[in-house]
């Protein structure tokens, strides 16, 4: 038993109440001010803020496959470290979840190493080829979040249609990494200002959008759950506030960075600014803070992606796309987006925890009597500059270093054990 003395959780009205929290059997048993137990062990928050425990459902773990950027180990305690319970692991390993063979050996290596919650996604194609696709029906039944070719878009309109329509039957989502690669020309950076100043060959809006367009309208035919991984663009915004009035089941992810960043923050060719899809204008980021604020695009997600430091040495043509973000997504959004009064901490948490549990239909990111005791535990007070060489995650590569940011999360359980804890909680 645990008990969790002097927190304050966040009501849907905002405010901030205060409470003790008592976990017992994985659930929370009680949670009100006051608790007295003797057999359970105690904790004082001293007033720090206790959210249910985030959820990331779209995180890079690289093993197996490329442990030298990340492994399962690492990748989730780096997870824990950031306040996440609950993510989901991205297909881009090897060898792809993509039979009943390599799931297994995916959920296998899973049971023995994860310190969090881990689901991962199954391929939508063999190999993330984009040609044949995985066996639907079986890998439904298999632990799985849902079915994601991220790292490519799926070029075939017909190849997209037939996943759906089997994705359906078996109510699972498809969670799509849209890019149309006959219009990329080469392009490695957003198509706009930096691109163009700088002399580097630009990724075009309508690469993601085009196909979102299309996804839309498969969604449409097929009555399936289509998930939108990082949305990057207006447009592409655009086209889910439009698919949502038409009743359309689309729901759609943005990552920290594209809600922070446009691409003439890119400094000096630094590779740390490389992702895809890119950083885009300044007009396409407002477009994104306002779709995540009107609810059309419905959460947060990290894309946590590492790389090895020598593959991110390279020059921004040859270095590869992505960055890390389970370790500041939550202090990021809290400092620039709570404090600065653009969202309320119940909005944050909402697009966190509870919307990418509920849209996936999952028992967390709830914080009541009964509920499961996944639980973060952030000191809102505590500011601190973003130093990768603190992170746990073997990826340093991000575009934040040095940033001075509150909010971080000094305690996270998950089934009402401790999985992380800061040195002074
Ligand atoms: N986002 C990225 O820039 N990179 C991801 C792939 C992906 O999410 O598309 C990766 O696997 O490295
Ligand atoms: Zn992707
Ligand atoms: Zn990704």
């Amino acid at each position: 038993m645990i008990l969790l003395k002097n927190g304050y959780f966040v009501s849907e009205e905002n405010d901030l109440i205060k409470s003790d929290f008592l976990i017992n059997d994985g659930k929370i048993l009680k949670m009100e001010i006051g608790i007295e137990c003797d057999e359970a062990e105690v904790y004082d928050l001293a007033g720090a803020f206790v959210s249910p425990g985030l959820v990331d459902v779209h995180v890079h773990l690289r093993e197996p496959g490329y442990e030298r950027k990340e492994t399962i180990e690492t990748g989730t305690l780096a997870a824990a470290k950031g306040g996440f319970t609950t993510i989901a692991a991205m297909a881009n390993t090897i060898p792809v979840p993509d039979s009943v063979e390599h799931v297994t050996y995916i959920n296998d290596l899973l049971d023995k190493s994860a310190k969090v919650r881990v689901f991962p996604y199954a391929a939508i194609t063999i190999g993330e080829r984009g040609e044949e696709i995985v066996d639907v029906e079986t890998l439904a039944n298999m632990n799985i979040l849902g079915f994601s070719d991220d790292g490519r878009g799926i070029q075939e309109a017909g190849v997209m249609y037939q996943a759906m329509k089997r994705a359906k039957e078996v109510n699972k989502p498809i969670v799509a990494h849209c890019e149309d690669d006959s219009l990329l020309f080469g392009g490695y950076l957003h198509d706009g200002e930096y691109a163009k100043e700088n002399g580097h060959k630009g990724i075009l809006s309508v690469s993601e959008s085009a196909q979102i367009a299309r996804d839309i309208m498969l969604a449409q035919a097929t009555g399936v759950h289509y998930h939108i991984c990082h949305i990057s663009t207006k447009e592409s915004v655009e086209l889910v506030r439009f698919a949502k009035q038409q009743g359309i089941h689309v729901t759609a992810e943005v990552s920290p960075h594209h809600l922070l960043l446009c691409d003439m923050d890119i400094k000096n060719d630094d590779t740390n600014y490389k992702m895809n899809p890119p950083l885009r204008s300044e007009r396409d980021r407002l477009a994104c803070v306002e779709g995540l604020l009107d609810g059309t695009i419905d959460v947060i997600a990290t894309d946590h992606a590492p790389h090895h430091e020598d593959e991110k040495a390279r020059n921004l043509y040859e270095a590869p796309f992505g960055i890390v973000g389970l370790e500041t997504a939550f202090p990021l959004m809290y400092t620039h987006f709570v404090k600065t009064g653009i969202m309320t901490l119940n909005q944050l948490v909402n697009c966190m925890s509870r919307k990418p549990a509920d849209i996936f239909n999952l028992p967390y990111g709830k914080l009541e009597v009964g509920a499961i005791a996944d639980l973060t535990i952030i000191d809102l007070e505590k500011e601190m500059k973003i130093d990768p060489q603190h992170f746990v995650s073997k990826g340093k590569n991000t575009p934040f270093t040095g940033y001075c940011v509150s909010g971080w999360p000094v305690m996270t359980l998950v089934d009402g054990k401790i999985v992380y804890q800061a040195m002074n909680l």
